[in-house]
């Protein structure tokens, strides 16, 4: 709220400029707003959900020219057509959004740029778009008897829009829907295995860019009356860039800053724009390479560089406080089934015909050489793997082959051999992604019912604080997860798994990189879990935790269960120490059976 707190003056000031602007300036003022709405479109879909988008400058001329074209071809009034545009622009941001669900990173650019001029090529040739020369009569609008001519007046309407546009987004990306964007953006697959549905995002995401592409469209064919090809060509869309990426991608604010900047600085360079192109983006270079948060996150990096420099208390991770305990399971039926799942890459065999069932509330040991197909299991279970035959049952419901989301709603939690925390949010964040447990298809009440959305971020943010607290992570809620020594990031993984109350919590080495305390730690932590009435599976290649742990054990070696029993049957299962032989790893010693069978 108090970074809020500035925009009122801000408020005021824009409410106020008109009375000190001469006709030319408040024509460049107003064109500067459309602008910034544009650029939270774009900062939306590249900055919050790292959508690579070059199609902005086309949304914006779909909404500009259905205006046109229903205004002047099909007798619509301004602001039915308006609405109409609208819908086209948010379809045409679906459209776009498609090949998002196969392709990412620059082949996304490529196709998105290519959507952009086929939309140009298009206005320039179509009769009904007027072709090369436009369209040129786009009525006055008129609203409540006013007829809005002047820029002076459009200016109140488009002040108005805008700061409803700002609102808004602001709205979106500190709201849940928003939090997930993040997440999407920083790692699609953990993003996925905390229940994020990424295709609908992701069109999400396209869809909310469409829209303010077509709103600032709207608003252009309103302001100037007349709409040409050269206003959407691509170089306005690398102009848009630059304000978007000189401001702050990732900031809504940030973005706004830097289209009101450049389109300010555009219009002080008219004489010399042959060199201002070439000074867009000269700065956006040295952007990305000395302040890739663009102006809007200076003052954070600059915190960053301060803080280095003091030597700061170092805080310590809290004891863990234990889940109250469940009642042993009822019934005798297996929570995970695998039956007969084989995984092949190509000529690799991964997984050969594995089979096993772990019941309700037993934690079961993963073990086996490197390359054993360990990670490979967990992989089909969680959904990221579609097995080439087999079966997974959850409960004795077949999900083999569902997304990595809905096993994840189904209650299947896992964390990774090679931690994928989101480092672009903090523990807090990464804790209320795992607590989220809302579809995509709930975001109608963002512009339905906001106040339901607020109630439901508080009830959550009360939640992450227990959960926060019971971890022992209380010291570290606002901090960044790279930042934070290995053993406190794989500590905030766990408790961001058992943020979603799961019923099956897949652990894939746990215990690498930890302490002989951090895995004591671990050890009850996970005897805790499991009497709060999970199941746990864990792979891991401490044998004295696995011995000590789990109630029984699978052993695969080459993709092929070779043992299934306790502890003390499988360290002397004669196919076990055959394969653990040939491998570097040390095989199961007799002091951890002991400890074991004790
Ligand atoms: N996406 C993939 N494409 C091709 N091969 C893969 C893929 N994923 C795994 N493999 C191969 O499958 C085999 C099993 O790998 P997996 O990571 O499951 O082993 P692991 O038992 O978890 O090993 P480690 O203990 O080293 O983590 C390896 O030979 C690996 O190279």
């Amino acid at each position: 709220m108090k970074r809020l707190a500035f925009l009122v003056p801000a408020a005021v000031a824009a409410w106020l400029l008109p009375y000190g602007l001469g006709g030319y300036s408040m024509h460049v003022v107003a064109v500067a707003l459309i602008f910034a709405i544009l650029a939270i479109g774009l900062g939306l879909t590249m900055g919050v959900a790292g959508q690579i988008n070059l199609a902005q400058v086309a949304f914006f001329g779909v909404g500009a020219y259905t205006v046109a074209i229903l205004c002047t071809r099909a007798g619509f009034g301004f602001w039915s057509a308006a609405a109409l545009a609208l819908v086209v622009a948010a379809v045409f941001g679906v459209l776009v959004g498609i090949p998002a669900l196969r392709m990412q990173s620059h082949y996304l650019g490529i196709v998105t740029l290519g959507l952009a001029l086929a939309f140009t090529n298009w206005v320039t040739n179509a009769t009904v778009a007027g072709r090369a020369e436009g369209i040129s009569d786009i009525p006055v609008p008129v609203l409540f008897g006013l007829e809005l001519s002047s820029a002076y007046l459009f200016y109140y309407v488009e002040l108005v829009v805008f700061a409803l546009a700002l609102a808004f987004a602001l709205f979106v990306t500190h709201s849940p829907l928003g939090r997930r964007l993040r997440a999407m953006r920083d790692d699609d697959l953990a993003a996925g295995a905390l229940g994020a549905e990424i295709p609908l995002l992701r069109m999400t995401a396209f869809v909310l860019s469409g829209l303010y592409g077509g709103l600032a469209g709207v608003l252009y064919a309103g302001l100037i009356r007349f709409v040409a090809p050269e206003s959407f060509n691509i170089a306005n869309m690398f102009l848009l860039l630059a304000m978007v990426i000189i401001g702050g991608r990732a900031s809504i604010l940030g973005c706004v800053i830097g289209a009101l900047a450049l389109a300010a600085v555009r219009e002080a360079l008219l004489d010399v724009s042959a060199y201002a192109q070439l000074g867009y983006g000269v700065v956006v270079v040295l952007v990305v390479v000395f302040a890739p948060t663009g102006l809007a996150g200076l003052p954070h990096q600059l915190r960053r560089l301060l803080r280095r420099h003091r030597p700061g208390e170092r805080l310590r991770l809290g004891p863990f406080e234990p889940f109250d305990q469940a009642e042993p399971a009822a019934s005798e039926e297996d929570v995970l089934e695998i039956a007969g799942v084989t995984m092949r890459f190509k000529g690799l065999v991964a997984l050969d015909d594995v089979s096993l069932g772990v019941p309700a509330g037993q934690i079961r040991g993963i073990v086996g050489p490197n390359g054993s197909g360990k990670t490979t299991l967990f992989n089909v279970i969680s959904g990221f793997y579609v097995p080439s035959a087999g079966k997974v049952r959850l409960r004795g419901r077949d999900v083999t082959g569902a997304r990595p989301y809905r096993l994840s709603q189904a209650g299947v939690a896992r964390t990774f051999q090679n931690l994928r925390l989101f480092d672009d949010l903090n523990v807090r964040e990464n804790i209320l992604i795992g607590l989220d447990r809302t579809r995509t298809a709930w975001i109608w009440r963002y512009l339905a019912l906001p106040w339901k959305v607020f109630g439901y971020e508080r009830a959550l943010g009360a939640r992450a604080d227990e959960i926060i607290a019971r971890f022992g992570l209380t010291g570290f809620a606002g901090a960044v997860p790279r930042e934070l020594p290995y053993g406190i990031q794989r500590r905030i993984e766990m408790a961001r798994a058992m943020a979603m109350s799961p019923s099956l919590l897949l652990l894939d080495e746990p215990a690498a990189g930890l302490n002989g305390e951090e895995v004591r730690q671990l050890a009850e932590i996970v005897r805790s879990i499991r009497d709060s009435g999970v199941t746990v599976v864990v792979i891991e290649h401490n044998m004295g935790l696995v011995m000590s742990l789990c109630e029984r054990i699978t052993v695969l070696a080459g993709g092929k269960v070779i043992a299934d029993g306790t502890p003390a049957e499988v360290a002397v299962a004669p196919a076990v120490v055959q394969a653990y032989l040939g491998d570097s790893m040390a095989a199961p010693t007799e002091t951890a059976v002991e400890e074991a069978t004790r």
